[in-house]
């Protein structure tokens, strides 16, 4: 299976995310400069984290208009894999892919530590590997991870099991303190209608080893392929 890593100016995750795949997964992975105007054969395709454009105006708004987000839209659409993180998760919110917003941390600080998350629903490309219920320690750094969206919205998410993680305490439970960033109903990643892109907050491709503090992100990784194998 091969994976197409968009790096935009200003992407600073592309290189984890290849590490995560190509190292750890074993499949393979190339990247696509975001002047590209097609896919060249991805099977499946990650937008990074990072900084693309300098964060200015919104993080991700810019990015949006990068000439390979027309190719990753009608990849989309024809029902192709899509993993959005952390600030790909916010182009892809821009770009319409995704409902709702980013918005600054409730904080107005960035964040960076890792975090405990519930896997919310295995029924999906990207979290078959894992467990309902779940609680994995993935990684989070970001300034505008506060996720919103308007009550109709959310809740349509919610009913359609298309709310995926949510931020809880070590043991699992929610509390203030579990959620780093404001996000409404402690949402930290959520899947499009038709549940093959997904949106999170939280870096899984920095958590694919235990030497750099967890190996919880692999099964996402391992997830996206068994489905496109299954
Ligand atoms: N790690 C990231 O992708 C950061 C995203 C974005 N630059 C923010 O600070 O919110």
């Amino acid at each position: 299976m091969k994976f197409g890593i968009v790096t935009f100016p200003g992407s600073n995750c592309d290189y984890d995310a290849y590490h995560a795949v190509v190292d750890q997964l074993g499949e393979q992975a190339f990247y696509l400069w975001h002047k590209d105007t097609d896919l060249q054969g991805a099977d499946v395709v990650i937008l990074p984290g990072g900084f693309s454009y300098g964060d200015y105006l919104r993080c991700g708004a810019i990015a949006r208009f990068s000439p390979i987000m027309e190719a990753v839209a009608a990849h989309a659409a024809r029902g192709g894999p899509v993993l959005a993180i952390c600030n790909g998760f916010q182009i892809a919110c821009e770009a319409g892919l995704l409902p709702g917003a980013l918005l600054r941390n409730a904080s107005l600080k960035y964040v960076c530590e890792q975090r405990h998350l519930r896997v919310e629903n295995v029924d999906s490309r990207f979290t078959s590997g894992y467990t309902a219920g779940q609680i994995v320690r993935i990684p989070i750094a970001h300034g505008e991870g506060r996720y919103v969206a308007d009550g109709a919205t959310l809740d349509r998410l919610e009913g359609d099991g298309r709310v995926v993680f949510r931020y809880v305490g070590a043991e699992g439970g929610s509390d203030e303190r579990a959620n780093p960033n404001g996000s409404l109903r402690d949402i930290a990643g959520i899947l499009n209608d038709k549940r093959n892109v997904l949106g999170m907050m939280p870096h899984p491709e920095r958590a694919v080893e235990p030497i750099v503090g967890s190996g919880d992100g692999l099964a996402l990784f391992e997830s996206i392929v068994g489905a496109v194998h299954a």
